[in-house]
C-alpha cells in the first residue's frame, strides 16, 4: 500500500448475479490519497455507482481487495461496519435527502442525536459548520423554505458533521442551477483544503470535475484513464472533455465554455 492512501481497490471486480450475470467492474485498481479531492467520470452505465457503493461499504466485491483506511471492511461485523461508517464516511447525494419535518439545525444535528452526544457538543459543532457553511441565517428553516444551494449546504453540513475522513459524494450538483452548483463545488473544495477531508466525487459534469485534483475515467468497469489538475482550472477542464471525447460522450457544445 502506498504510504497515504486512504481508499485502495486492487484488482476489484464486482460482479451482479441476476437472471443475467453483469459485470460491472472489472479488475479495477485505484488509489485515493488521503486529502485528494477526486472525480470519477465514465459513460452511463461504465461502473461509477457501483465503484462508490462498494467504497460506501453499501456493496462488497465479487473478487478483489477494498482497503479504507487501513480496514477491510468487508470483514467487519454488522455492528463494528456501522461504527466504522460513522467514523470514517459522509455521504451527499443528487437527490438531497433531507427530513422535511426537521429545520436545517435538526437535520444537522440528527446523526450526533443517534449518537448520543452531549447537547452542548451538539450545539458547538452546529455553530462551527453554521459558520464555516454559511447556514447561520438559515437554521430555523425547513427544508421547503431552502433554495437547491442552501438545502445542499445543508446537506453537506450533515455529512460533516462527524468529521469524516471521507466524503463520498454522488453528483451533488446534478440537480443544481450553475450558481448553486459553484457554490456547492466551492465549499467541498474549501473543506478539502482546509480539514483535509478526502473527496471522492461521481460526476457527469466536466465544470464539476475541473475543481478536483484529479479526474479517473472508468470505461465499461475498466481503467481508461486518470488525468491530474494542472495550473489553470480552464486547461483542466479542456483536457477533461479531451478524454470525455475519446470516451464518446458529446461534448462539442461545451468545448466553448470558460468557466466562472
Ligand atoms: N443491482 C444490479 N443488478 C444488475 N445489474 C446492475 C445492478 N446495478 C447496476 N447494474 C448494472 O451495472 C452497470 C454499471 O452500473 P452503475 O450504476 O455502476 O453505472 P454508472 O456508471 O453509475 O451509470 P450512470 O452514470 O447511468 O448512473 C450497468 O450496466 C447497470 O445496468
Amino acid at each position: 500500500m502506498t504510504r497515504n492512501a486512504i481508499v485502495e481497490l486492487t484488482e476489484v471486480t464486482k460482479i451482479y448475479e441476476g437472471k443475467v450475470m453483469y459485470r460491472a467492474l472489472n479488475r479495477l485498481d485505484f488509489e485515493v490519497e488521503e486529502g485528494e479531492f477526486v472525480a470519477v467520470m465514465g459513460p452511463s452505465g461504465s461502473g461509477k455507482t457501483t465503484l462508490l457503493n462498494l467504497v460506501s461499504t453499501i456493496d462488497v466485491p465479487t473478487y478483489g481487495r477494498l482497503m479504507i483506511n487501513g480496514i477491510e471492511p468487508e470483514v467487519l461485523k454488522q455492528n463494528e461496519l456501522a461504527l466504522f461508517r460513522r467514523r470514517n464516511l459522509g455521504f451527499v447525494f443528487q437527490d438531497i435527502n433531507l427530513l422535511r419535518m426537521l429545520t436545517v439545525e435538526e437535520n444537522l444535528v440528527l446523526p450526533l442525536t443517534l449518537d448520543g452526544l452531549p447537547v452542548k457538543e451538539m450545539e458547538k459543532r452546529v455553530t462551527e459548520l453554521a459558520n464555516q457553511l454559511n447556514l447561520k441565517h438559515i437554521l430555523d428553516r425547513r427544508p421547503d423554505e431552502l433554495s437547491g444551494g442552501q438545502a445542499q449546504r445543508t446537506a453537506i453540513g450533515r455529512a460533516l458533521i462527524h468529521k469524516p475522513k471521507i466524503i463520498l459524494a454522488d453528483e451533488p450538483t446534478g440537480n443544481l442551477d450553475s450558481k448553486s452548483a459553484k457554490d456547492v463545488l466551492e465549499l467541498l473544495s474549501q473543506i478539502n483544503r482546509t480539514e483535509r477531508t478526502t473527496v471522492i466525487m461521481v460526476t457527469h459534469d466536466p465544470i464539476a470535475a475541473s475543481y478536483c485534483d484529479r479526474v479517473l475515467f472508468i470505461k465499461d468497469g475498466e481503467f481508461f484513464n486518470e488525468i491530474y489538475k494542472d495550473e489553470r482550472r480552464q486547461t483542466f477542464f479542456q483536457r477533461i472533455l479531451n478524454v470525455l471525447s475519446l470516451l464518446g460522450g458529446n461534448v462539442n457544445d461545451l468545448s466553448s465554455v470558460r468557466l466562472p
